[in-house]
């Protein structure tokens, strides 16, 4: 179990990490999202204890990380690509890293095959690939068998068979009881690893719910409708409540009604119809419009987000 409370960073004028609370649970991967300076790696880094909060608290299974009595074996965490001493193999790599933490040779071998470094376990890890040297960063989060991982931004780098590797190891690793937390700035890919998300954007929390219904909530329901009649049957639509958008031709766009009311009203009138197609508004632009202005939408995240009345929203610059 992990928990943020009130958990604020400030690098001199620059809030990175703004009251931010939240809790993660054991048994489900919840995935961490913001766009690119949204303070996701700042806040890795304060569940971490590598740097110390401005304010507020983070801690793990109920302690500060230096509070810890075997923190690698508590938790296991993958930071920024590691840059890993040239000529070590990765073998040796993990081996120093585990006597530091008095953690068997052989866990060292287990962890090189579950993440399938074995061919090359002997090489130097300094000519890995990115990919090669998320697998090393991976085991070494492994080593300690930890209960929590915290994973910043792991599929970076990697190809399709790495991500999809990476995806079904977090969904494994969580349903084996433990907390998995992974950050992301890809809505789509969080959207089909994570159970959960917490959702933040200039460091303030956005979203701390399910992904479906992250996806229900933030995707508009479309119906793509064409017909011979379109110029009565849009009329006839928008009469009944639906936003229509015109498209090319017969076609056009229905927003806020159902395909089955469309279908019904069409036939009430006679209309032909010659396609009604729903689709969802794509997640992607959801999350963006969504992160745009983390302020615009704190009553997703409940009222504590709010500015006090009267006061303006927090105005703060991306560096990035
Ligand atoms: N040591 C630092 N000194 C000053 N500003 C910092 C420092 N670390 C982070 N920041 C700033 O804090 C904000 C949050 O950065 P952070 O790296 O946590 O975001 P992020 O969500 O992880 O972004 P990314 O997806 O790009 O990694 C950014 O504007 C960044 O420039």
């Amino acid at each position: 179990m992990i928990e943020a409370k009130n958990l604020t960073k400030r690098y001199g004028d620059k809030v990175a990490v703004d009251d931010l609370s939240f809790t993660v649970v054991p048994g489900r991967v919840t995935g961490f999202l913001g766009p690119n300076g949204a303070g996701k790696s700042t806040t890795m880094r304060l569940l971490l204890g590598l740097d110390r909060p401005t304010r507020g608290d983070a801690r793990i299974h109920g302690k500060h990380y230096r509070d810890l009595p075997a923190p690698l074996r508590t938790v296991g965490a993958l930071l920024e690509a590691k840059a890993v001493h040239t000529g070590r193999s990765a073998y040796n790599h993990l081996l120093a890293l585990a006597q530091t933490q008095g953690i068997p040779k052989r866990r060292v071998d287990e962890v090189i095959e579950l993440v399938g470094l074995t061919g090359v376990a002997r090489k130097r890890a300094g000519g890995f690939s990115l990919g090669m040297g998320q697998r090393l960063g991976i085991a070494a989060a492994l080593l300690g068998d930890p209960q929590v991982l915290i994973l910043d931004e792991p599929v970076n780098g990697l190809d399709p068979e790495g991500i999809v590797w990476i995806r079904t190891l977090m969904q494994r690793l969580a349903a084996e009881g433990r907390t998995v937390f992974v950050s992301s700035h890809l809505m789509n890919e969080m959207a089909v690893t994570a159970e959960h998300l917490i959702v933040i954007g200039r460091g303030r929390l956005i979203a701390d719910c399910s992904t479906e219904e992250f996806v229900e909530r933030s995707t508009e329901k479309r119906v793509t409708v064409r017909s011979p009649d379109a110029a009565r049957l849009s009329e006839v639509l928008q009469a009944e409540g639906a936003k229509v958008r015109p498209g090319e031709d017969s076609q056009f766009t229905v927003v806020d009604m159902e395909a089955a009311r469309i279908g019904e009203l069409a036939a009430a009138e006679g209309l032909v119809l010659h396609e009604l197609t729903p689709t969802r508004g794509s997640l992607e632009d959801a999350f963006m419009e969504l992160t745009r202005d983390s302020v615009e939408y704190d009553a997703v995240a409940g009222p504590a987000q709010q500015p006090p009345a009267g006061q303006p929203p927090a105005q703060k610059e991306e560096a990035r």
